[in-house]
This record gives C-alpha cells, structure tokens and sequence, in this order.
C-alpha cells in the first residue's frame, strides 16, 4: 500500500479503511458497489495489483497464501484438506478419479483413517475414510478454476459440512425440509441423495443468499426442490403440503466460530448478547421443527463452537420433548463428540481443524421414539 502510494496521494482516505479495502481488492472478493473509499482505492488498483506482483517475485512464492506463510505463522484454513464432494446427480466417483489421475494426480484409493488425510501432499488425492462421495486433496489445492467445478460435476465442501445431510440420509422419494438452506450446499446434496426423486421445500429469509443459491442448484443438476423465501418459523406444520415430511435438516444461522480463518490470528468471537439472541432462534426453531406432524428424522448442526449454539440448544429443546424424540449416537467412530453437559451428549459429533481436519462444527441427530413396534434406523451409524 505504501509502495502504491496509495496513502500519500489520498490523504482523506482513513488508514484503516484503506487496508480493509486493499485487502479485499487484492485477496478477497473485490470491490463491488458504491462508496467513496472504494472509489478511491479503485483508481489505484493497477498499481496495486503491480506492488503485489513485484513483492511476490522479490519473495519467490507463487501464491497470495504463500506470503502469510513468510510471517511464520499458517492460518488454520491453510492447513485444512481441500474437500472435494462429487455430485452424483451429474457425474460419478470412478468418472472423477479418471479426470484427476489424467490431471497428472495420483489417486491412493479409499483412507484408512484421519491419519492418513493428514500427511497429503504434492499432487496426490484419497477417498475419504467417512464419506463414501468424497475426495480428499492436500490443503490449498484450488479448483475454483477446474472444469469439473464450473460445470458442477463436483462441490467444493467442507468434509464437516457434509455430515448433515449424510446422516440424515432421507429415502428415495421422501419428503425433506431444510429449513435455513441458502446457499444450498446442503441442500444440493440431499437432492443427490435422493437422487433427485422425492421433495424438497427449501426455506430462507434472504432473498440475495436464495437467487445465489438458485445458481447453484442448477448447475448442480438439483431438480427436486421448492425455494420459499419465508421464514421458516412461520411455516405452519399442519400444512397439507408437509403432511408427509418425515425428514428435517435444520442448519440454522449461528456465530460461524468454527469457520477457519484465512488470516493468521482472526477470529469469530461473539458477544454475548449476540450469542443469546443467536441461541433463542436456534431453540424456536428447533423446536417448531418438531411440531411438524410426520416427523421421524432430524439433523440440527451448527459451524459454531460455542456450547450455548450446540448441546445446550439440543438439551433445552430434547427436554421438553424427550417421550417423543431422542437422539442417535451416528458414527462411533467419529472422533470428537459433545460436550458432556448432559447424558447423552456423547451421541452428538463436533468438528475442529485440529480433530477432525475440518472446520468447527456440530451436528446432532434426533429420530422419533419407536411406539412399541422395533423399527430398523436408516441412518449411516
Ligand atoms: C448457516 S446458513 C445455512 C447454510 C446452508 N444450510 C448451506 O448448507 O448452504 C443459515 C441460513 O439461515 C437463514 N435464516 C435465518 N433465519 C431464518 C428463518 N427464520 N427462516 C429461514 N431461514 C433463516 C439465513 O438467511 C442463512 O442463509
């Protein structure tokens, strides 16, 4: 910035600001919109651009992230794998495992364990040891640019991410709510499970995050599936049209805590009214989701590492409802669990970079009580 001479020629800019704004011009989405500061760093963006350019020859890296690493510290999403989730609505995994072998990767069949996602490196790729659709590559591969991405044969998600809609898991032909669903990751991969037959009513408040995630959906192959830019809190559960939805995924907003910065040293913390607020939306919701009258399954998760967002929700909600729903204890061999507040809370699963080589996460599963007769769970378990 300073070799741009951005500061000497626009004294009225705010230094702060200016570095805000460089940041996002240079390593972020861009400048987009209006606003005097962006007008201003704009004019100088080809100067910019070229200070980026020289320092990272000076430096000889390749890369933006490269230049964090000479500070000596890693951000923590800088050391996470590139999950990969191939989209079986258009393509299949053999079909990928070809495309990236003829990329000049080399394909190490199914992992055994974590351990082995952990030591990737150079240009080889594994099966994920959980996830049967997933691929796994070292940390900051990019494929943002990559055919198979833009034509949707292949999702960029975290492998944490991924556990909703894998442990709910609905049928063929079912019907699914999820019920905070923009920008649709989530729900992209429930229609894959169900390979686009059956029905899935998509809820969310944010029209912006809903056209995204129409975007999304199409290039995904995604076809069985209602948007309603509603809240889902006033979806009403006697509804006719709901009468059959035995499958809830309920991802509600939270803190984002558990997602990995880009940047050394920052983090999501919020504070503490904003997390009670955050926590009384989970509970209503969590709650409502319940009301609806054929349900059997539910996945609620979070990308937060706050209890209050996460088992404390589960406990308070479960509470009130624990003669009709429990939860399942879904992947023994996960190795991070609940926070042990309440009997039970093992059957839940956290995520972290350290733990699980993911972002923070949560996800808990509940399943109506069987009434007397023994009914086999469909869950993954
Ligand atoms: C964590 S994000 C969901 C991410 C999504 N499940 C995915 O995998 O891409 C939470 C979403 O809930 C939406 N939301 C918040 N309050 C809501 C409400 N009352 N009804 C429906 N959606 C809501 C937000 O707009 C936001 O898009």
């Amino acid at each position: 910035m300073m070799a741009a001479g951005l500061l000497q020629s626009e004294r009225k800019l705010p230094p702060t600001l200016a570095k805000v704004l460089v940041y996002d011009l240079l390593f972020g989405k861009g400048l987009h919109g209006g606003g005097h500061g962006k007008a201003l760093v704009l004019k100088h963006q080809a100067r910019l651009r070229a200070e980026l350019a020289r320092l990272k020859v000076r430096k000889k890296v390749n890369c933006n992230e490269d230049l964090l690493e000479l500070t000596g510290e890693t951000a923590p999403a800088l050391q996470i794998p590139r999950y990969v989730r191939v989209n079986t609505l258009k393509t299949c995994m053999d079909d990928v495992v070809d495309f990236f072998k003829r990329q000049g990767y080399s394909y190490l069949g199914r992992a055994a364990s974590m351990e082995e996602l952990s030591s990737l490196s150079g240009k080889c790729f594994i099966q994920d040891s959980h996830l049967p659709d997933l691929l796994v590559f070292p940390p900051r591969t990019d494929f943002h640019e990559n055919q198979l991405y833009t034509v949707g044969h292949i999702i960029l998600q975290d492998k944490a991410s991924c556990l909703p809609a894998f442990l709910l898991n609905p049928p063929l032909g079912s019907h699914v709510i999820d019920a905070c669903a923009a920008p649709g990751n989530k729900t992209s991969h429930l229609a894959a499970i169900l390979k686009n037959k059956g029905q899935i009513f998509a809820f969310d408040l944010d029209a912006k995050r809903l056209t995204t995630m129409s975007t999304m959906l199409m290039r995904a192959g995604a076809t069985c599936y209602q948007l309603a830019h509603q809240d889902f809190l006033a979806a009403d559960p006697g509804d006719p049209k709901y009468s059959n939805v035995k499958y809830i995924l309920l991802d509600p907003s939270c803190s984002g805590s558990g997602m990995v910065s880009r940047l050394p040293g920052e983090t999501r913390t919020p504070n503490s009214d904003r997390l009670q607020d955050l926590a009384g939306f989970q509970r209503k919701a969590l709650a409502h989701a319940l009301r609806f009258p054929a349900l059997q399954h539910l996945v609620y998760s979070t990308c937060s590492l706050h209890q209050e967002e996460n088992e404390d929700v589960v406990w308070a909600v479960l509470q009130q409802h624990s003669l009709v729903f429990r939860l399942v204890k879904v992947l023994p061999s996960w190795p991070h669990r609940g926070l042990p507040i309440f009997p039970g809370a093992e059957c839940c699963l956290r995520a972290s970079p350290a733990e699980t080589l993911t972002n923070g996460f949560f996800v808990a599963v509940l399943e109506k009580q069987p009434a007397g007769n023994d009914r086999t769970s469909s869950l993954p378990v």
